[in-house]
């Protein structure tokens, strides 16, 4: 082998070279297929994939021929990252098989559009619609059972087969199965610790709210349907998957009337479209000295559903084609408060890409996938405050008192902490399946004792291992892994105090909006142009003067809802946690 720095450093320049090209390649295959799914496109994506995987194998065998001793962290650092090669380990045959699942999978689930009564419903915008806006505890049940029959059940065996490769593919990189693989990422050995830990410490946050949520879920369904001491039926929290609960902040406003909080028609009496929606989010990037977003954005991104009939894959995702030059979102978005967030949210991830679009391919990623997923959310806390809504003239007075503060305390807190559970869980599954504690006979029982467990939910209607209810959830069929957003969800709120304390906020944090902070938009680049060049702990030192991720800043930001939210539960006399099993009536 071959211990000789100023050869290794060559090669690493001419892998870089070679991959931002054999890279750029495949994603725009790759977008071909996302944005027109057709059998054609999805080949021509499969075989660039074989070809990248081919590219992937050689450069692997090059790193690995490296006696590392004496060489400089950087290097080593470079070279580790080539030599793990994920499914590409895999012999041609198996890899084949597997792209062919993955590509099946993610088209079932894009183009499912379940039918009732000669009319079909998309998961985007149609059933979403139903399951934010309806009260009707049937036509909720229709549409939470209809998704699952279309896209859940059906993707069962594809699954297993999935597992198996994945686990094989894992083992080719001396990892002992894929969930160990995913956890790798994170350059820790004890992932399962930290985030187990941080759940603890949020989990009394969860049981308030669940407690307050399912009492307004009883005023208006009754006890035929809710348990006051007992889990949720899962089709009711406003979300098809009941992760986030802001859909419900029309029964759960604690002041009605007292502050608004929900844009949604506001964007709509104002006639904003996507493109504005879009505009207003990049003018929040620029007034924080960010870099905003290049023509090539504009030109070629995907942001509505194409109304010419053809297949997407509708969920939201941002791109960036390896060549410095292009960078695309894909999202179908609706008029509402929840897809302008979630511009937010995609425009983080391509604010990320701008920032170490420079550094060597290895190194463009996140510090860990967690900070990825945060970047876009920091800035929607501050663009949610209402001192901000009315600045860009989406809500017209702020009201500046304790009811008010509580009411838009509640609407965030039905986004951010109803999510934690499941943001937590979902891996927890995945893990638990990849090292085989979940065997294939308990996909789908395995699935609803977490989901009873975190979220305190329980299915509306009986499941049998006929079903496969984790399928109906993107990033599953997608093979996406999930716990990033949890460590995301912990880390933006320590991102936002300290973006806050830098951009001279001295209120509340709750209140704290970072709009035209330079400072703030400093310290958030400075950490951004790190990309993944070093270990994790080193970014979030850079940015928040700490190694350590922690729950207390989300705590802090929430503390008056927490006491609200426990005086309720205690006036209104509810037990909290869900002990009691009870199966709720199915709906006539
Ligand atoms: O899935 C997403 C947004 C999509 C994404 O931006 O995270 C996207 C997912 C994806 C990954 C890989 C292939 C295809 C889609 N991730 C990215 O676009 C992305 C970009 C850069 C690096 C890594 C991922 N959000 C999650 C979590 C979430 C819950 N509530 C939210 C509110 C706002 C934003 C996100 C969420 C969800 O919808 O369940
Ligand atoms: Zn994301």
């Amino acid at each position: 082998s071959v211990n000789d720095e100023l050869l290794a450093k060559e090669f690493l320049g001419d892998f870089n070279t070679r991959a931002m090209d054999v890279y750029s390649k495949s994603a725009f295959k790759a977008w071909d297929y996302n944005t027109n799914i057709t059998e054609y496109n999805r080949e021509q994506m499969v075989n660039s994939n074989l070809e990248t995987a081919v590219f992937s194998k050689d450069m692997s065998g090059y790193a690995n021929a490296f006696d590392q001793t004496g060489f400089t962290t950087d290097t080593k650092r470079q070279l580790d990252s080539i030599r793990y090669i994920g499914s590409a380990a895999l012999p041609d045959e198996e890899l084949e098989e597997l792209e062919n699942i993955l590509s099946g999978m993610e088209s079932r689930y894009s183009t499912g559009k379940p039918c009732e009564a000669g009319t079909c419903y998309s998961l985007e915008p149609d059933l979403t619609r139903i399951m934010a806006t309806s009260h009707d505890y049937s036509e909720l049940y229709w549409a939470w059972n209809a998704w699952r029959a279309e896209v859940g059940a059906p993707a069962r065996e594809d699954y297993t087969r999935y597992v198996e490769l994945k686990n094989q593919a894992a083992i080719a990189n001396d990892q002992p199965d894929a969930g160990a693989y995913w956890r790798s990422y994170y350059e820790v050995d004890n992932l399962q610790e930290i985030t187990e830990k941080l759940y603890d410490e949020l989990q009394p946050l969860y049981e308030q709210l669940h407690a307050y949520v399912r009492r307004k879920l009883f005023n208006r369904y009754g006890a035929d349907y809710i348990n006051l001491r007992g889990p949720i039926p899962a089709h009711i929290l406003g979300n098809m998957w009941a992760q986030s609960w802001s859909n419900l902040y029309d029964i759960c406003e604690p002041f009605p009337g007292k502050q608004a909080v929900d844009i949604t028609p506001a964007l709509v009496e104002q006639n904003y479209d996507a493109l504005r929606m879009f505009e207003l989010s990049d003018e929040f990037f620029e007034s924080l000295g960010l870099i905003k977003m290049p023509q090539e954005f504009w030109d070629h991104s995907m942001i509505e559903k194409p109304d010419d009939g053809r297949d997407v894959v509708c969920h939201a995702s941002a791109w960036d084609f390896s060549n410095q030059v292009d960078f695309r979102i894909k999202q179908c978005t609706d008029i509402t408060m929840d897809d302008f967030i979630t511009i937010h949210h995609e425009m983080g991830h391509i604010e990320y890409y701008l920032q170490y679009k420079d550094l060597p391919v290895v190194y463009r990623g996140g510090a860990n996938p967690g900070f990825h997923e945060a970047v876009g959310d920091v800035l929607a806390l501050s663009v949610s405050t209402p001192k901000h809504l009315k600045e860009v003239g989406l809500i017209d007075e702020v009201v500046d008192d304790q009811e008010a503060d509580l009411n838009f305390l509640m609407s965030i807190a039905l986004d951010k902490i109803s999510f934690l559970p499941f943001g937590y869980l979902m891996d927890q599954y995945r893990w638990g399946i990849f090292n085989g504690t979940t065997p294939e006979s308990k996909f789908n029982e395995d699935w609803w004792k977490l989901r009873l467990r975190y979220q305190g939910i329980i299915p509306p209607t009986t499941r049998t291992e006929e079903d496969f209810d984790p399928a109906a959830k993107y990033h599953i069929p997608a093979d996406v892994p999930y716990i990033r957003y949890f460590i995301s969800f912990v880390l933006q709120f320590q991102f936002h105090e300290t973006l806050c304390e830098a951009a001279g906020q001295t209120q509340e944090l709750y209140k704290c909006d970072i709009y035209n902070s330079t400072d703030a938009g400093t310290l958030l680049a400075n950490m951004l142009k790190m990309g993944s060049s070093k270990p994790w702990p080193e970014a979030l030192d850079a940015i928040i003067g700490s190694t350590e991720i922690s729950a207390q800043s989300l705590i802090n930001y929430f503390q008056p809802l927490i006491d609200y939210l426990k005086e309720q539960n205690e006036m209104n006399g509810d037990t909290v946690g869900w002990a009691e099993m009870y199966t709720p009536k199915d709906p006539e």
